[in-house]
């Protein structure tokens, strides 16, 4: 069955029906922004485009002039160089208006760079201050991609949109006073028929914005699913399993949904949209016979009609623009929200409490629970377990039992919901974080690939000593890593396939990078969350016997699904659906013939030297 097709339009957003106060607010704060990020070119852009408002109507105004004094030249009552000065001023006024437009423009341009710089830098800023926590929460993680992708347009959009809005004003006050003396029901008119495709455009502008962020999910859904198809690490299970039709389908439902709200969309607007266009002409229509009339009973220059028939245009294009200012700050006001609510996130500031200095000698879990925010589910519970320096505590279970998320509380990524985490005795929330995670070091199950060379690799674990090549060298042989000395410029080889001339490493190899990386920290706890998954046999004996060396004058974890591994460990804790079900030595756990021993012996039967285990273990073939 294909699944989850896009949903239906849901009801706006929380914050989308916001009051006028909070959108004034949110457009102060906009301007805050801009002004910040260059406050010379905002001056340059924003003065700029003012005084190109007042063109329209002095251009007017000249052509009506120049229009009447042509006609009385013609009749012989207007001399030639009275007709050429009135061609110097528009000549003068063009001019005027190409050099405005091109400081306009260029100021603009080089305001939208700065102000691109400073938001992304804000975000960056922000989401290297986000807890964990955050970036596993998918409404978060959703803000935080919208702002990022959309960075390049939406604050620069309210800026230069509200310059126009207030340049809108000033031309259609000024072409509208000149318009006014041709009549007084004259502007009314023309302004009335600007009126109904503004109001389409306008209703129809924020419904797309809105199904656009309604979609937001579902499109990183089907982004997704393109990926899968796109993506090189994948390539070969998706080829193998042949499940590209599968992934197209439910890509191309997901577009076939996206494809339905927009026609209804479309078909609305061009609806209103022709009948708007309709009221407008008809209402032209009218005033353009009203005027006639008054041309017909000789009350009117041709310079006037050339007014009104120029006015026209030029007001309708004012209302339109001036109306869509004000739905396009709208909607970019929308996404601003979005960015100032992601930048208004609690920090979780990593540096809060008190300074840890000096190597744990103890850690204890007493009575700890966990709860993922969100979920209405434990997934650790009444955790009790100490270990000392020297030793090596091992945690063993099944999927899903909870072995990282009791790593991620002891690494300070989570705080526990319940009980208390004790370092040498002390409770460790009144420390900081940062100085807590300073004295460990760890190699997570999806340890990261870095697409930069083998020496940053190594060394990102303590970037300020990145020029340590003894400690680099040294990591590097612990981790049995000497596959970086054959690589073509060794520790500067870049790796990975992302950029050119990348190196692109094994399994494997990328393991004992991280294993490298972990090395390379000087820190008293070591953290191993399934260390040797990607190992081979000697790489796997090499890594237990450095992990053994290691381990004397520091506190190791170990998380293994290898009882070849586990049984190294002084002390093994089992977790079984987020409690400790067991605990005690290799040995003792063995002759208790309970879990653990149950896993053993399932894991040692699996070396058994017949083939009968193989077959008794596959299900029947269809
Ligand atoms: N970010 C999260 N939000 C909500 N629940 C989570 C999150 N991460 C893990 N869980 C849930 O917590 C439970 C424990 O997960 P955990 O990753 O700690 O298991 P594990 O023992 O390390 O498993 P494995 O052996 O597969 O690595 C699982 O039920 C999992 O679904």
């Amino acid at each position: 069955m294909i699944s989850s097709p896009p949903r239906p339009l849901r009801p706006p957003p929380p914050g989308e029906s916001a009051s006028l106060g909070k959108r004034s607010a949110d457009l102060l704060q906009t301007l805050r922004l801009v002004w910040a990020a260059s406050p010379r070119h905002s001056l340059l852009y924003a003065l700029t485009s003012l005084l190109s408002s007042g063109l329209p109507a002095a251009n007017l105004y000249i052509g009506k002039l120049l229009l009447d004094e042509v006609a009385r030249a013609v009749q012989g009552g207007a001399t030639y160089s009275a007709l050429l000065a009135l061609l110097g001023i528009q000549v003068a006024l063009g001019v005027l208006g190409t050099l405005l437009s091109t400081v306009q423009n260029a100021s603009q341009q080089l305001l939208g760079d700065s102000l691109q710089h400073s938001v992304t830098r804000r975000i960056l800023d922000k989401a290297s201050g986000l807890s964990v926590e955050s970036f596993e929460n998918a409404e978060t993680y959703d803000k935080l991609q919208q702002a990022y992708r959309e960075v390049g347009t939406r604050p620069l959009g309210v800026a230069t949109q509200l310059v126009s809005l207030a340049g809108a004003a000033v031309t259609l006050i000024s072409v509208g006073a000149l318009m006014a003396r041709l009549g007084f029901w004259v502007l009314p008119l023309v302004l009335l028929a600007s009126l109904p495709g503004v109001w389409v455009s306008n209703k129809f502008g924020v419904e797309n914005y809105r199904m656009l962020r309604w979609q937001t999910h579902d499109a990183r859904v089907q982004n997704y699913l393109g990926s899968l198809i796109t993506s090189d690490q994948l390539v070969k299970e998706v080829r193998l399993f042949g499940f590209e039709p599968y992934l197209l389908r439910r890509w191309r439902d997901y577009y076939l949904g996206f494809r339905r709200q927009l026609e209804d969309i479309i078909r609305r607007r061009s609806a209103w949209g022709f009948a708007a266009s309709l009221a407008s002409a008809l209402l032209i229509g009218l005033a353009s016979a009203l005027i006639l009339r008054r041309a017909a009973n000789g009350q009117i220059t041709v310079g006037d009609f050339s007014v009104f028939v120029l006015g026209i245009a030029q007001v309708q294009g004012t209302v339109a623009g001036l109306l869509n200012g004000v739905s396009g700050i709208y909607q970019n006001l929308l996404y601003m929200r979005n960015l100032f609510d992601f930048l208004e996130l609690p920090d979780r500031d990593l540096g809060a409490g008190e300074e840890w200095r000096g190597p744990i000698e103890t850690i204890e879990f007493r009575e700890v629970g966990f709860r993922y925010p969100l979920t209405d589910r434990d997934v650790l519970r009444g955790v009790n377990f100490t270990v000392r320096r020297g030793e090596a505590l091992a945690i063993v279970g099944e999927n899903g039992a909870g072995k990282t998320t009791l790593v991620k509380l002891l690494t300070r990524l989570f705080e526990p919901t319940s009980g208390q985490i004790l370092l040498n005795g002390q409770d460790a929330t009144r420390f900081s974080p940062r100085s807590v995670q300073r004295e460990m070091s760890i190699i997570f199950q999806d340890f990261g690939q870095y697409q930069m060379s083998a020496r940053e690799n190594v060394a990102l674990s303590e970037v300020s000593r990145l020029e340590d090549a003894p400690g680099v060298q040294g990591a590097v042989d612990r981790a049995g890593a000497a596959f970086v000395e054959t690589l073509p410029e060794g520790l500067e080889t870049p790796l990975g396939r992302l950029f050119q001339g990348g190196r692109q490493l094994s399994g494997g190899q990328w393991q004992r990078l991280a294993l490298a990386r972990l090395y390379f920290r000087d820190a008293s706890v070591l953290v191993f969350d399934e260390p040797t998954a990607a190992l081979d046999a000697r790489a796997e004996f090499e890594t237990m016997e450095a992990l053994r060396a290691q381990a004397r004058d520091r506190i190791t974890l170990l998380i293994s699904h290898r009882f070849s591994t586990v049984r190294l460990a002084d002390q093994i804790i089992v977790l079984e659906g987020g409690k400790i079900v067991e605990s005690g030595s290799h040995a003792a756990l063995l002759a208790q013939g309970g879990r653990y021993a149950a896993l053993y012996e399932l894991q040692a039967r699996g070396y058994a030297p017949t083939d009968e285990v193989i077959s008794s273990a596959q299900p029947a073939r269809r």
